[in-house]
């Protein structure tokens, strides 16, 4: 059984004064096995935070099916729902009035654990994410560098021990070291903690390097879904003009960088 399942699913949306509507996601299918991680790549406004969106149940599909876990999440209490999902957004999101401990622990609080259990929590998260406790833990978001933002909120999302993880575009706002950095650790801790995961971004390289699968959305529809090797032999153009761009830039950095040069 997959733990995220979509069903030809559709969503639009008024658009404004001129009362045409947007059809944000249109008869869109696809399943995230347990343990893996897809990724969801495609340009601005293509529908890759409306899939986000609707699998956490913040808006509700016009027509198909969503599974979590196996169970059709329209008949499930959201707040149950996105507390069994950790949810990772873009800059971290994290609350500004908070600590790292408070940002951190919010969930478990919430759920009724104890000081002490939110306390070990909090400590054993951030040695997850690679953050000294001690040196951090007191910190408000505001002392903290944009890498170290996005940590504490991989933290916060994993706090209450989900089964499932949602990113939308988690290192899209860091410098490139930064976040190839942080995908690779990030992807460490998915396979170490057995994570079920979808991610978003509009940059296929990060994909093509993080995922385990690969979901190509375009106005809506996803154009192609597979491994990278899959997407390689697609004979579709939008995904191959998508490839272009890391395959030139691998060819240029192997005649650049040989290996064993002096
Ligand atoms: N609440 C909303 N009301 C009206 N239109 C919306 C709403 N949310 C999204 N849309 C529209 O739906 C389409 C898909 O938006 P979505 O945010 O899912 O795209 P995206 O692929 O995540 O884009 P980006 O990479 O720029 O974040 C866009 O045309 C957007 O304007």
């Amino acid at each position: 059984m997959p733990l995220i399942a979509f069903e030809h699913v559709e969503k639009s949306f008024d658009g404004g004064g001129d009362g045409r509507s947007v059809r944000a996601v249109n008869d869109v299918s696809f399943a995230v096995a347990k343990g893996e991680l897809l990724v969801i790549v495609g340009g601005s406004g293509s529908g890759k935070t409306t899939l986000l969106r609707l699998a956490n149940r913040l808006i509700t599909a016009d027509r198909g099916v969503i599974r979590i876990e196996g169970e059709d999440i329209s008949g499930s209490d959201p707040v149950a729902l996105r507390r069994r999902i950790g949810t990772v957004f873009q800059s971290g999101a994290l609350f500004p009035h908070l600590s790292v401990a408070g940002n951190i622990g919010i969930t478990p609080k919430l759920l009724g654990w104890s000081k002490a259990a939110v306390a070990a929590r909090v400590d054993e998260l951030l040695a997850l994410v690679q953050l000294d406790a001690a040196q951090y833990r007191d910190r408000f978001p505001h002392e903290l560098s944009g890498g170290q933002r996005q940590r504490v909120g991989v933290a916060r999302a994993l706090a209450a021990k989900p089964a499932i993880v949602l990113m939308d575009e988690p290192f899209g706002a860091l410098d490139p070291l930064t976040r190839d950095a942080l995908g690779a650790q990030f992807r460490a801790l998915h396979d170490r903690l057995g994570l079920t995961t979808m991610m978003i971004t509009h940059d296929i390289t990060e994909a093509l390097l993080l995922a385990d699968r690969i979901a190509v959305m375009r106005e809506g529809r996803i154009l192609a879904q597979g491994t990278p090797a899959d997407l390689a032999g697609s004979d579709d153009g939008y995904v191959n003009d998508m490839l272009q761009t890391p395959r030139r830039q691998a060819a240029r950095l192997q005649a650049l960088l040989p290996r064993g040069a002096a």
